[in-house]
């Protein structure tokens, strides 16, 4: 019987079977942030356990609230600093060299096609888009990967999503993602991989392929997966070159985490989209999305583009195509935070900073920011934010306010009309 990616991925990582149920694979990458990993820390501390199995695979970032914002947030930078120091973790990223996780740790080449890698977060699932199995875990799954490398899990059963067509200008992986969750609802994918396939995953750059596995969780996937493909290898070329003759040897290689033709899935599903149209969410859950015409006219306050979902470059540069020349509508509020220095560099080079800051956006340095409703730019009740990070629940920006999770084309609309507008209009 042939295998799924993730099945390859668990076979090739196997340490123990304690179980059929439960299987402890080996972790490739153990990564770290300072909301989830200091309470990991400090109890290993308190056990006398405080050591790591090996700082070259621990990836530690400051990226949720930074710079610190509060005595709370300042203690956590430095339990992570501290630790870093006191382990020689040499990839870990402070004030100045930091961006969002699941922007940085890509960008920096250290997930592979084949990797085992966790995170206490849960859109760790983004990295599967390098043919990775990702997963997001809790303190006590964290703990022990930092101190073992390794961690437990059920051997998932995958769901194939097959995206064939081809998409409309103006829409974008955001919209094809967001018609996803509407389709499997927040659990249709409870404790399963998706692996996403078809020509239109093939045809999408890196950065709208982690778009796409970053939104898996919010389907209830413990990871989201493409095949990893020339694509994957031009992208990582510079981190990999030494390994390989040239790209073809790279590519030719990946080819055996692909799935088997004979893979047994837990269900494939479907989805062409030719016809669809750019999608927004209303309510407060991410599989509560219609048609963005539906949504038309809806005022907002605010207009946060970043986050690991969509504050890459690409993302920048689509909202920026959109935003030149023009202006934030009257009592409307832009913040724009791209998700690494790099992107950041990238967006002052080419000129997209000035045109966001011609458009009187705010430019924010990397971090997580309003995404998690912490800090830089927090919505005060009753206040509506179009937004291109990747959870709309109740508060999630603030206690009181609504946000309407869009692609940045679309949030770049609706902040020059201040109201949610199908981006299309501006072709
Ligand atoms: C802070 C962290 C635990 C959290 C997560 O796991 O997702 C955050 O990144 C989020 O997006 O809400
Ligand atoms: S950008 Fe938002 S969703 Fe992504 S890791 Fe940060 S808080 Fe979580």
């Amino acid at each position: 019987m042939g295998k799924t990616i993730a099945e390859k991925i668990f076979a090739a990582h196997l340490r123990d079977t304690p179980s059929a149920e439960n299987m402890v694979l080996d972790l490739d990458v153990v990564m770290c942030h300072e909301i989830t990993t200091p309470i990991a820390i400090m109890d290993l501390m308190a056990k006398g356990m405080d050591k790591v199995f090996d700082p070259d695979r621990i990836k530690a970032v400051i990226d949720h609230v930074t710079p610190a914002k509060d005595s709370k947030t300042a203690t956590q930078g430095k339990i992570m600093r501290d630790w870093a120091r006191r382990h020689g973790i040499k990839d870990f990223f402070d004030v100045g060299a930091n961006g969002v996780c699941h922007a940085l740790f890509p960008e920096k080449g250290f997930v592979r096609p084949g990797y085992t890698v966790i995170m206490g977060d849960s859109h760790t699932c983004t990295h599967g888009a390098f043919g990775a199995f990702a997963a997001g875990v809790g303190t006590t799954d964290l703990q022990v990967g930092i101190y073992k490398g390794v961690c437990s899990f059920r051997l998932p059963q995958t769901l194939k999503i097959a995206i064939d067509g081809k998409l409309q200008p103006g829409v974008t992986a955001k919209d094809v993602i967001l018609a996803i969750i509407k389709r499997l609802t927040v659990n249709g994918a409870t404790d399963k991989v998706i692996e996403f396939v078809g020509p239109v995953i093939d045809a999408m750059g890196m950065a709208a392929r982690m778009t796409i596995c970053n939104m898996a969780v919010e389907a209830g996937a413990t990871c989201g997966i493409c095949l990893p493909d020339r694509v994957t290898a031009e992208y990582l070329w510079p981190f990999i070159k030494d390994q390989y003759a040239d790209i073809d040897a790279a590519v030719a290689d990946f080819t055996r985490w692909h799935s088997d033709a004979d893979a047994v899935y837990a269900g494939t599903i479907q989805v062409d989209v030719t016809d669809l149209p750019p999608q927004v969410t209303f309510g407060y859950k991410p599989d509560q999305v219609k048609d963005i015409g539906e949504m038309a006219g809806t005022p907002i306050d605010q207009v946060y583009i970043g986050s690991c979902t969509n504050g890459r470059i690409e993302d920048l540069r689509d909202a920026a195509a959109l935003l030149k020349d023009r202006r934030l509508a009257a009592g409307v509020r832009g913040i724009v935070t791209p998700a690494t220095p790099k992107i950041f560099n990238e967006a002052l080079q080419e000129g997209i900073i000035k045109i966001f800051m011609d458009a009187g956006f705010c430019v924010l340095n990397p971090t997580c920011g309003a995404c998690l409703g912490m800090s830089s730019g927090v919505l005060a009740e009753g206040e509506v934010c179009a937004s291109t990070t990747n959870r709309n629940f109740n508060g999630r920006m603030g206690k009181g306010g609504m946000v309407h999770l869009m692609s940045p084309y679309s949030a770049a609309a609706a902040a020059v009309t201040g109201a949610i507008t199908d981006p299309r209009t501006f072709l």
